[in-house]
């Protein structure tokens, strides 16, 4: 944490800390529980019960709003209620949750945690990857049941060794991925908006591809690390399904919306690529009866990505750093610029 974030939580007492609102402070829906004793070091933290039950009065007070899993949902018809509102912090590096054009017709600032999550997620990406590849779900599913006959041979899997890795999203998500894939001797080919540079592709042996359909033709495992926009949306439908190897393997840490996921069921039912393995879909999370749900060369996880205790508190900590520093009208860290 800053010098400048102890020297104001310890110098202000609690009620003239400045307000920030959160959607709860417990719960499935709320902040982490054990990082409220430090926020509350440094803000005065309203949850949005609070606020809607004392709009008058709260509203004036709240300086900054605490995104944590794209919680609170910030519209215009909050922005309206909060009128000393300097900053909106989200947590993660996504921001398809927020109308950025929205914040910058109120003069809001918006920061993220790009560089906390990008380790994780690419951790987990290749995680999802190894699985499905390897078919470890079904293997654990088949170790754990009441079957004595423990080595059969119809559950081989694909080979990662020598592979190629078509990585759609070369952020810095997207490069931690191709850093992990050399370390298994993968084929790295990327697509991405703009190129990198030389020496950075170097660093990964990766190719860059531009045009997305060499990349999926090419690729034995297809990983979306990119984020969502209405570009992004839907980049991966029928047609580029069609285009993907059938022994090919879809991993995606992205959003769900950069896939059309009936087009990816039926893929998966018909045999038109292998097997798919997703942290995020639409919705989340999936009803109960999605098809989704009953194939078996499906691997979900519930939008896991950056979850993991460090990676977690990082967050928290970046969030606080620039909130603080909006605040006192310093430069902030991993400000998101508004157009
Ligand atoms: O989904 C997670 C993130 O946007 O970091």
């Amino acid at each position: 944490m800053t010098d400048l974030g102890l020297h104001m939580g310890q110098a202000m007492g609690d009620q003239d800390l400045p307000g920030v609102l959160v959607s709860d402070l417990e719960g499935p829906h709320g902040i982490c529980e054990d990082h409220a004793e430090d926020l509350k070091r440094h803000f005065n933290l309203i949850t949005m019960q609070d606020f809607l039950e004392n709009k008058a009065q709260l509203g004036p007070q709240i300086q900054a709003v605490y995104i944590w899993c794209g919680r609170p949902a910030v519209s215009q018809e909050l922005l309206h209620s909060l009128p000393s509102l300097k900053i909106v912090a989200s947590a993660g590096a996504g921001l398809d949750h927020l109308d950025l054009g929205l914040m910058a017709s109120f003069g809001v600032k918006v920061a993220n945690t790009p560089h906390a999550v990008s380790s994780p997620t690419a951790d987990l990406g290749m995680a999802l990857l190894l699985a499905a590849a390897r078919r470890v779900v079904e293997g654990h599913q088949l170790a754990v049941s009441p079957h004595t006959e423990n080595f059969p041979t119809d559950y081989m899997g694909q080979q990662v060794t020598g592979a190629t890795l078509g990585i759609i999203g070369m952020g810095s998500i997207g490069y931690k991925i191709a850093q992990r894939a050399r370390a298994f001797e993968m084929k790295i080919v990327y697509h991405n908006r703009k190129r990198r540079k030389l020496e950075e592709e170097e660093a990964v042996g990766a190719i860059y591809c531009e045009r997305l359909d060499d990349l999926l033709q090419w690729s034995d495992f297809v990983m979306l690390a990119v984020s969502l926009t209405p570009q992004t949306q839907g980049l991966i439908r029928k047609r580029e399904l069609r285009l993907m190897k059938p022994t090919a393997i879809l991993v995606n840490i992205g959003r769900g919306l950069l896939v059309d996921q009936e087009a990816l069921v039926e893929a998966l039912q018909t045999g038109l690529i292998k097997a798919a393995a997703l942290d995020v879909t639409y919705p989340e999370p999936l009803p109960r009866d999605h098809p989704l749900l009953e194939l078996k060369n499906v691997i979900l996880t519930p939008h896991i990505g950056s979850a993991t205790h460090q990676a977690r508190r990082q967050m928290m900590e970046n969030l606080v750093e620039s909130i603080l520093a909006s605040l006192s009208g310093l430069p902030i860290p991993n400000e998101v610029l508004l157009k």
